[in-house]
């Protein structure tokens, strides 16, 4: 079994290309979780499934399994980390069109840089001026899906800049908020805002499907930065500030600031590629 290895901004990925191979959906689910384990296997947050495109104007599809197995319909660093793929692998041009679960996007591959166009986000559906308590402390939240049609819920938390509390800590807020099932049935991202100044913030994900911190999160970067837009704490282009890198988000808003049009813009670089022996899975 042929393996591509790629991170975008420290957010690592397993890319398989299953145009022929065709793994079925049970067997893709069972190596996501067998391949992604650290220290025993190949090691990564997620696994990007590539396939054969859904739409005439596609080139490709692309679905993404977290480490856990579960499936995520929207990834906007593992977007970009297969869009890249598919440029190297002559799938796709270096300007392309391919299907994700979480609907059709564009992209355009400036290597090592790819810059996605995510289609319209409708702000009505985003919930804004929430608050959370966790061991008596209340913070605001926001929350939004990405995605279209089929989306991944973000809760964004709001810390103040000179917050400096240890990341455990942090991780158990994000986990109280994980546990709420009313308002998040499918489970849910939790990124921590940190407003820098008023064209650049610091985010940090705890993933749905990992279960912890990692890296880099380009939705969590793109609901971050809908989220400061939308408070009106900053202006279009975002650089989001996760440890692992920087991703860039512009908004363009329409129709009244109803509607979001967004692009996610960041690294997408390849490690190796190789062969899976059968004792890593
Ligand atoms: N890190 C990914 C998101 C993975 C999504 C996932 N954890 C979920 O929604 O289940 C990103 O760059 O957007």
């Amino acid at each position: 079994m042929k393996f591509t290895k790629m991170q975008g901004n420290g957010n690592d990925f397993i890319i398989w290309d299953n145009r022929e191979a065709k793994l079925s959906l049970d067997e893709i689910q069972k190596t996501a979780i067998k391949l992604c384990r650290r220290r025993l296997s190949l090691g990564a947050d997620g696994l990007v499934v590539i396939d054969v495109p859904h739409n005439e104007d596609s080139s490709f599809s692309m679905r993404l399994f977290n480490r856990d197995g579960s499936e995520s319909s929207f990834s906007g660093n593992a977007a970009r980390c297969a869009a890249r793929f598919a440029c190297e692998n002559k799938i796709a041009g270096a300007e392309m069109t391919f299907d994700t679960t979480g609907g059709t996007i564009k992209a355009i591959v400036e290597a090592p840089f790819v810059t996605l166009e995510l289609g319209e986000l409708d702000t009505k559906n985003i919930v804004l001026d929430a608050k959370f308590t966790y061991m008596d402390e209340t913070l605001p939240v926001n929350y939004m899906h990405l995605g279209w049609p089929k989306s991944a819920p973000h809760c964004v938390v709001f810390l103040e800049k000179n917050d400096w509390r240890p990341m455990e800590s942090l991780a158990s807020f994000a986990r109280a908020i994980q546990k709420d099932k009313e308002l998040f049935p499918e489970g849910v991202n939790v990124n921590f805002l940190k407003i820098l100044d008023h064209y650049a913030m610091e985010v940090y994900t705890y993933e749905r499907g990992v279960d912890d911190f990692t890296l880099s999160c380009g939705s969590g970067s793109v609901a971050a930065a809908v989220a400061g837009w939308i408070n009106g704490w900053c202006d279009s282009p975002v650089e989001v500030y996760n440890p692992g890198g920087t991703n860039i988000v512009i908004i363009e808003p329409k129709d009244n600031d109803k509607l979001l049009s967004v692009k996610l813009r960041g690294k997408a670089s390849l490690i190796a590629e190789g062969s899976i022996f059968p004792e890593a899975l």
